[in-house]
């Protein structure tokens, strides 16, 4: 092993890039691992298959190299023509419990497929005295994935960083059918194995990605910059999976585009996209949206409703905002994906059986949710097993320009299917500058914009449109005057509502009760992104961090409680849900 960690050293010390790293690391592994087999009692009947390296660091997948034990002496890390990275073999994935697991263990985890079980290598594990139990968290979808491929033992190994933080894992797959059920060799060979995957670690997360060919565009995804690239590679291959793919990244950066790509590029593209916004959707319709109803199941139930997963049958359902799923639907949601059966609301019926690819998009950070108690985390678990960040625009500046040209010829072929539209480097230049919190949608709607106000200046009608820098100055200065304009025209027609009431009234209405506005602003902010939120929305975060916002609230809401019963009305519902301490 000494030997083989010192050229395994050489070899990480002289690579440029990612792939050269993680294929001189896999390398190495399975050769020790191929050794240990052969010289262990099952050494006859066994043989090692592959290995894979799964860079994921906060949460979200960066890049996979993987390497066939067959294919490894036909490939060399100094070869320039490494295999592409999204290759057919980098599809056979391994398990997402064994990622929970070796997060939770900080060690390496030994997995028997046959039995279904996962046993971290270490006496003492970080987090649980016990090795998970096998049905809690080795789904039979794992199993029967890993089976299909042949693959009876695998040993997953954590991509360790300083201070303990795990970036990623390395599985190596074996298939010993004699060996079910039993110790495995991955144990005796985890520390020596652990300590090359220690000593790569730091290669693996910080080298750069191969430059390379850029992946090829669509009319789903029509750009993509250098930076998304890798991201693109690893959604390529992920797009041909049935497992649950999450798709994170703020508001507007494209999660929804991207679902529809993934669908375009996946085994169930004959089959329908069908998209659920929970954002649309009223708490109490949520189960009724996914599950559909039958006729008399509720008041309002006049006739049969498929809902979405009806809908997405042999096709992908894409449910949006998923943080914003009561705890309720979570529960229907969380069956559907682990038994695959459902049943719509009032029906007397058996259950159905679904057959749907579920992507899931959000832009909340559903690990603090669950940390905060509003998101399930054995639903947590269950959805990230394909996770992808969406980086916001600030994040891939070298996008900004080629979507504005795109979304400026989409705009222009509109109304003029066969014209031409230019955006001037200047103008291109002003909104690289920019500043994009609504991310492309932002960017979509200031094009959108100067488009309008170019077209007004030529006329209204031209086959060639030239779109120049006062254009985009001017529809940046708009945007500027727009975004204020609601709010204070909202709080004037508060105003005006006030003084209307208290000249309606006999008896004054006492100025004092306006202060009740302040509850209904933090109503509505703990609706829309909950109590801690809420706080840190309107500045007031120290109240969080000092746990009297609670008292706060409570505080602000007697207000409108006040105003309410002064002017003979019910409270609405967002104060009284935010007042009964219901989830938002
Ligand atoms: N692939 C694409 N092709 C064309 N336009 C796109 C694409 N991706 C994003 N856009 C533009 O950005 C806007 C927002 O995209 P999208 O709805 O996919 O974002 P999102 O991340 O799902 O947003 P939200 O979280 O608010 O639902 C679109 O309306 C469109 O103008």
């Amino acid at each position: 092993m000494t030997e083989e960690l010192s050229s395994l050293a050489v070899a990480l010390h002289a690579a440029r890039y990612f792939e050269q790293a993680a294929l001189s690391t896999l390398r190495t592994l399975l050769r020790v691992a191929g050794q240990a087999l052969e010289a262990s009692p099952h050494g006859r009947r066994g043989r090692m298959l592959r290995g894979v390296v799964h860079l994921r660091p906060a949460e979200a997948y960066q890049r996979l190299v993987a390497l066939e034990y067959e294919a490894m002496e036909h490939t060399s890390p100094e070869d320039e023509a490494l295999p592409p990275a999204d290759g057919p073999q980098v599809a056979l994935l391994a398990s997402a419990s064994a990622w929970r697991a070796v997060v939770e263990h900080g060690c390496a985890v030994s997995v028997d497929v046959g039995l279904g079980t996962l046993m971290p290598h270490q006496e003492n594990p970080r987090r649980m005295a016990a090795p998970l139990p096998a049905a809690a968290s080795f789904t039979w979808e794992s199993q029967r994935r890993l089976l299909n491929r042949q693959a009876t033992h695998v040993c997953v190994l954590p991509l360790r960083m300083p201070g303990g933080r795990i970036d990623g894992m390395i599985a190596l797959e074996a298939s010993c059918m004699e060996a079910l059920g039993q110790e495995f060799i991955w144990r005796q060979m985890g520390p020596g194995m652990q300590l090359a995957v220690d000593l790569a670690a730091p290669y693996l997360t910080g080298l750069p990605p191969r430059p390379g060919a850029m992946p090829e565009t669509d009319e789903y995804l029509p750009v993509i910059g250098a930076s998304t690239a890798s991201r693109v590679s690893v959604l390529r291959v992920f797009a041909q999976q049935e497992e649950t793919l999450l798709l994170s990244g703020p508001t507007g950066a494209g999660k929804s585009r991207l679902a529809r790509w993934c669908h375009e590029r996946s085994p169930r593209r004959k089959g329908r996209f069908e998209s659920l916004d929970l954002m649309m959707v009223p708490e109490e319709l949520q189960m009724a949206e996914l599950f559909g109803w039958r006729r008399g199941a509720f008041t309002g139930a006049v006739r049969d409703n498929p809902g979405s997963l009806a809908r997405a049958e042999e096709g992908t359902l894409f449910i949006d905002e998923l943080d914003k799923l009561s705890l309720k639907a979570q529960a229907g949601l969380l069956r559907v994906l682990e038994e695959r059966t459902w049943r719509a609301l009032g029906d007397t019926g058996g259950e159905q059986r679904a057959n749907v690819r579920f992507i899931i998009g959000t832009n909340a950070n559903l690990l603090e949710s669950v940390r905060r108690g509003t998101f399930r985390e054995d639903l947590y678990y269950r959805i990230n097993v394909l996770p992808v960040r969406l980086p916001p625009l600030e994040e891939r500046r070298d996008e900004i320009g080629p979507w504005a040209r795109y979304m400026l010829t989409r705009r222009h072929r509109e109304t003029s299917p066969e014209g031409m539209a230019h955006l001037s480097p200047e103008a291109e230049r002003l909104l690289e500058q920019g500043t994009w919190p609504g991310n492309l949608r932002h960017l979509d709607n200031i094009v959108r914009r100067a488009y309008t106000l170019a077209m007004v200046e030529q006329g209204g009608t031209s086959q060639e449109l030239a779109l120049s820098e006062a254009h985009v100055r001017e529809a940046l200065t708009y945007e500027g005057k727009q975004q204020g304009a609601p709010l204070v025209e909202a709080m004037g027609q508060a105003a005006r509502a006030f003084v209307q009431e208290a000249r309606r009234r006999q008896a004054p209405l006492d100025i004092d009760l306006a202060e009740s506005l302040r509850g209904f602003v933090l109503a509505e902010a703990v609706r829309q992104v909950g109590r801690d939120e809420a706080f840190q929305l309107v500045g007031r975060e120290s109240l969080v961090k000092s746990r009297n916002h609670q008292k706060a609230l409570r505080q602000e809401l007697k207000k409108v409680e006040a105003l309410c019963r002064e002017v003979g009305q019910p409270m609405p519902d967002s104060v009284a849900q935010a007042e009964a301490g219901e989830p938002s």
